[in-house]
């Protein structure tokens, strides 16, 4: 497609691209849910992420490419670039990286494409990719983060969600937790009374998001694309909602393992106090022993009423007002990644904050 190069575009340069992440469990149904997307009629041109291990990538990229030929009939390319992040793992090669990859791949190819779709391995963390396209303006990005939609497989969710092994649970949880939009799917293979029981499980886990059953992960796309879950000034859903209180160990990339800690708590901080403690964590704490890469939090702090933003990349930090009345909803989320993070501590410094 290189002679359309010189076709006239459409595309604002200034209008940034919305990036959709997709997530769910191993085998739930999101390569049938971007494989049915990029045969629709949609009226976008998507480029396609996977965030996969290099095998499990080159055959969805095939599944991919099978697909576009055989409804390439009436000679329009629905997506027009790929951008594979070979020999690893997308959430765990700190964020920045990721971003600027894909920055760089739009600025050299501006004019072919105007949406992204990412799709996360199913064995992950989707949160440290979320946190990756929640970005300041101030980093200037061509991208913004539309939405994030979690398919679920409603046969094996149930089983997945009573797997005892940890990690598999909190995994799980996690993925529908995040959610803007949740596909239950693979609704075809179960009975009304295990849809029943997999939907109420859901809800519970995520009170906010949308919930679509879905077989072949068939969604009217207006549902999913263009949904503009994050915008400025308003903090983003994914914090305000019932996060599990826990710390996760991502999948270890190099000879360095980042795991991830959300903490909640209620009331009030202590403005001063908090500032204090984010320097303290960021440049006199930075040891070998616990390392904070990037912190984001929604806070109530005691000298305003509205909700106020704590973004951190590295040592950099600032607090963002926003126009969001806290009310007497004095929840605080926040959400930490970095090297050997140690919840226990960092929940005491924080609570010592409280008013
Ligand atoms: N019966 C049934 N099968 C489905 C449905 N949706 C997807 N499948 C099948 O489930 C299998 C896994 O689907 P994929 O779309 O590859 O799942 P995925 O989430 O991309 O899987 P990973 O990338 O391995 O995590 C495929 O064989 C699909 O054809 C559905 O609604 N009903
Ligand atoms: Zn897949």
């Amino acid at each position: 497609m290189d002679n359309d190069d010189s076709i006239p575009t459409l595309v604002d340069e200034t209008t940034k691209v919305p990036v959709t992440i997709l997530t769910g469990y191993l085998g739930a149904g999101k390569t049938t849910l971007l494989n049915y997307i990029l045969t629709e009629n949609h009226q976008r041109r998507i480029a396609v992420i996977l965030n996969e291990f290099a095998q499990g990538s080159a055959m969805e990229h095939l599944l991919l490419t099978a697909t576009t030929d055989e409804k390439g009939g009436d000679g329009r390319q629905r997506y027009e670039d790929w951008l594979e992040l070979r020999n690893g793992c997308l959430c765990c090669s700190v964020k920045d990286v990721g971003v600027q990859a894909i920055e760089q791949l739009l600025e050299k190819r501006r004019n072919h494409f105007d949406y992204i779709l990412l799709e996360t391995t199913g064995v992950a963390d989707p949160l440290p990719i979320v946190n990756m396209f929640w970005l300041d303006d101030e980093l200037h990005s061509d991208l913004i983060l539309d939405g994030l939609i979690t398919v679920i497989d409603a046969y094996n969710g149930l089983k997945n969600y009573a797997d005892d092994r940890h990690q598999e649970k909190a995994l799980w949880s996690r993925q529908v937790a995040i959610a803007d939009v949740i596909l239950v799917n693979k609704i075809d293979l179960i009975s009304q009374e295990e849809k029943s029981k997999i939907i109420e499980l859901v809800r519970s886990i995520n009170v906010t998001a949308q919930i679509y059953e879905t077989t072949r992960s068939h969604i009217d796309l207006s549902l999913i694309l263009d949904r503009n879950a994050y915008s400025k000034n308003s903090p983003p859903d994914y914090l305000l909602k019932n996060i599990p209180d826990q710390a996760t160990t991502l999948i270890p990339h190099g000879n360095q393992t980042l795991n991830s800690v959300t903490m909640e708590f209620n009331g009030q901080f202590d403005f001063d106090k908090l500032d204090h403690l984010i320097i303290e964590l960021l440049w006199n704490e930075q040891t070998s022993e616990q390392e904070i890469v990037r912190m984001k939090a929604v806070l109530c702090c005691s000298d305003e009423s509205t909700y106020k933003l704590l973004q951190a990349v590295g040592q950099m930090y600032e607090f963002i007002s926003t126009n969001e009345k806290h009310c007497d909803n004095l929840r605080n989320c926040f959400v930490l990644i970095g090297s050997n993070l140690n919840q226990e501590r960092l929940r005491e410094q924080f609570q010592k904050c409280l008013k």
